[in-house]
C-alpha cells in the first residue's frame, strides 16, 4: 500500500512560484532519476566551486534580448521502492517553492512535472493525489535517444572507452555522430538503433539487465545493495565459480580464437563441486555474476549493431555501469572481442540520467527555452581530463562538464520569453 503518511502541501499562490523551475522525472523499474533546475542570480559556479560571470564566459546576459537563466542543473536517484524518499524531497522543494512549474490549462493553473518510464503511468495518480502535481508524460525510448543525443553533441568530455584500465574521451562531430546503437541498461535492456534527432527505433531489448544482476546477487550473495554487490565483486575470482576453456581442454583452443582463459561456461565450475552455496566466497560470485551479464549484454549488443546495418558505433547507457570500472572493462572487452577489434563501446558520464534528461528538454517545445551550457570546463588549468578529440568541437556547449551531482548551465530564453 502506498504511504499517505505525507500531508499534502497547500500551493495557494501559483504566482509566487518561479514558472522557470522546470523539473524532470524517469520513474524505472529500480531507479527514480530526478533533473531540475535551480536559479542563481547573476552568475554560475564552476566546477571548482569558483564563481563565473557569465560575460566572462563568453554569455551576455541580455544576449539578443532574451533572458538567460543561469543557474544548475541537479541530479538525483532514489529507489523505486522507496519512492516516499523522492516525495519527501520534493515536498520539501514544494514547501520552499523552488519545485516545478505551473503551466495554464483551460484558464486554470497547473502545477506540472515532465516525468517518463513506466512509473509515469504507474506513479501519476500518486503525485496527483499527494501534490496535486500532474505529470505531462514524454515517451521513455524518446527521452533517453534525445537525452543521449544531448549528451553526445553538446557536452564536453561525456563520451569515453574504457579499455585496459585507460579511460580516453571522445568527443564526437555533431555532424558525424549517427547512426548509432544506444544500448540502456536499465532493470531491462533496451537496443535503440539512432538515426538522427527523434529519428530512432527500438530494435531490440533483454531483459537480462542490471535488474538480473542485482536480483541474482541478492539471493546468492545476500547483498543489501549495488553498490555492496559491486565492492563485493572487486575482491572475488570468478574462476572459482566459471568454468574457463583451460578447465576443459587442459590449455587454449587457440584454433577457434579461444584463449585459455576465456569463459567456456559461467559458472560452470559449480557443476562438478558438489558444495553448497555457503561454500563459496561471495566475492566469487558477485564477480561470476557480474562477468556473465556483462559479457552477455556486450555480445548481443554487438550482434544487434550489426544486423542493423554494422553500426559502428554502441554507446552504453543507464544506470547499471555507474562508471564502474570492471563493469566497463568486461563490456569495452566483450565488443572488442566480438566485433574483432572493429567496435569500440562507448561509455556517458551521466549515463544513468538519459531519460530525465530528455523529459527535461522537452519543456523546449513548450517554450521554455535551451539549455545552454558554456566552456566552463575550460576554465581551469586542472580542468577536467582533455577530450580525445575525433574532430574539434565549436559552437556553445550545454552543460559544463563534471562528475558532480549538479552542474553549471543556462537556459536560452525563447521567443515566448522574450524581454519587451
Ligand atoms: N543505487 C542503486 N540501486 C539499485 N540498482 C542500481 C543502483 N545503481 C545502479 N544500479 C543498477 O542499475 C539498474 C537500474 O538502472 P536504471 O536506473 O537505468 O533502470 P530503471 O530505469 O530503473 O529500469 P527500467 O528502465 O528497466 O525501468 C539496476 O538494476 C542495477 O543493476
Ligand atoms: C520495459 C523497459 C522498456 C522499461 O524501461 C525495459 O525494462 C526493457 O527494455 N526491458 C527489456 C524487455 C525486452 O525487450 O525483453
Amino acid at each position: 500500500m502506498e504511504d499517505q503518511s505525507c500531508s499534502s502541501v497547500e500551493i495557494d499562490d501559483f504566482d509566487s512560484y518561479d514558472h522557470n523551475s522546470p523539473w524532470a522525472l524517469d520513474i524505472g523499474g529500480t531507479l527514480i532519476k530526478l533533473v531540475y533546475f535551480s536559479r542563481e542570480d547573476g552568475c554560475l559556479e564552476n566546477s571548482f566551486g569558483n564563481s563565473v560571470r557569465l560575460e566572462e564566459v563568453g554569455l551576455e546576459t541580455s544576449s539578443k534580448n532574451y533572458p538567460i537563466l543561469d543557474g544548475k542543473l541537479h541530479f538525483k536517484k532514489f529507489q523505486t521502492s522507496k519512492i516516499n524518499e523522492c516525495l519527501d524531497f520534493i515536498e520539501s522543494k514544494l514547501l520552499q517553492g523552488s519545485c516545478c512549474r505551473h503551466q495554464e490549462v483551460s484558464g486554470k493553473k497547473k502545477l506540472i512535472i515532465k516525468a517518463t518510464g513506466g512509473g509515469a503511468y504507474k506513479y501519476a495518480d500518486l503525485f496527483k493525489e499527494k501534490f496535486g502535481v500532474t505529470f505531462d508524460k514524454e515517451d521513455e525510448m524518446n527521452s533517453l535517444v534525445s537525452g543521449a543525443n544531448f549528451l553526445l553533441k553538446a557536452v564536453p568530455c561525456e563520451a569515453f572507452t574504457y579499455m585496459e584500465g585507460r579511460k580516453d574521451f571522445v568527443q564526437i562531430n555533431s555532424s558525424d555522430l549517427f547512426p548509432y546503437l544506444l544500448v540502456n541498461i536499465g532493470s531491462g535492456i533496451s537496443m535503440i538503433k539512432v538515426v538522427g534527432d527523434g529519428k530512432f527505433e527500438r530494435v531490440s531489448g533483454t531483459s537480462l539487465g542490471g535488474g538480473t544482476l542485482l536480483g541474482l546477487g541478492m539471493l546468492l550473495t545476500k547483498c543489501q545493495s549495488f553498490d555492496d554487490l559491486l565492492e563485493m565483486s572487486h575482491k572475488g575470482d570468478n574462476r572459482n565459480i566459471d568454468m574457463l576453456v583451460s578447465d576443459i581442454y587442459g590449455s587454449d583452443y587457440s584454433k577457434i580464437g579461444l584463449s585459455a582463459r576465456t569463459i567456456a561456461s559461467s559458472f560452470g565450475k559449480v557443476i562438478f563441486d558438489n558444495k553448497e552455496l555457503k561454500d563459496y566466497k561471495k566475492e566469487d560470485i558477485a564477480r561470476s555474476l557480474l562477468r556473465m551479464i556483462s559479457n552477455n549484454l556486450a555480445q548481443i549488443a554487438y550482434l544487434i549493431a550489426m544486423w542493423h546495418g554494422k553500426l559502428k558505433r554502441i554507446i552504453f547507457g543507464g544506470s547499471f555501469t555507474r562508471s564502474h570500472e570492471y563493469i566497463m572493462e568486461t563490456i569495452s572487452d566483450g565488443v572488442e572481442y566480438w566485433s574483432k577489434g572493429e567496435t569500440k563501446a562507448m561509455f556517458l558520464r551521466h549515463e544513468g540520467f538519459l531519460g530525465a534528461l530528455g523529459a527535461f528538454k522537452s519543456y523546449e517545445k513548450h517554450g521554455l527555452g535551451s539549455l545552454m551550457g558554456h566552456h566552463l570546463s575550460e576554465q581551469s588549468p586542472v580542468a577536467s581530463p582533455r577530450p580525445q578529440l575525433e574532430q574539434k568541437s565549436n559552437g556553445p556547449l550545454l552543460v559544463e562538464s563534471t562528475d558532480a551531482e549538479s552542474v553549471g548551465c543556462c537556459i536560452l530564453g525563447s521567443d515566448t520569453m522574450k524581454r519587451t
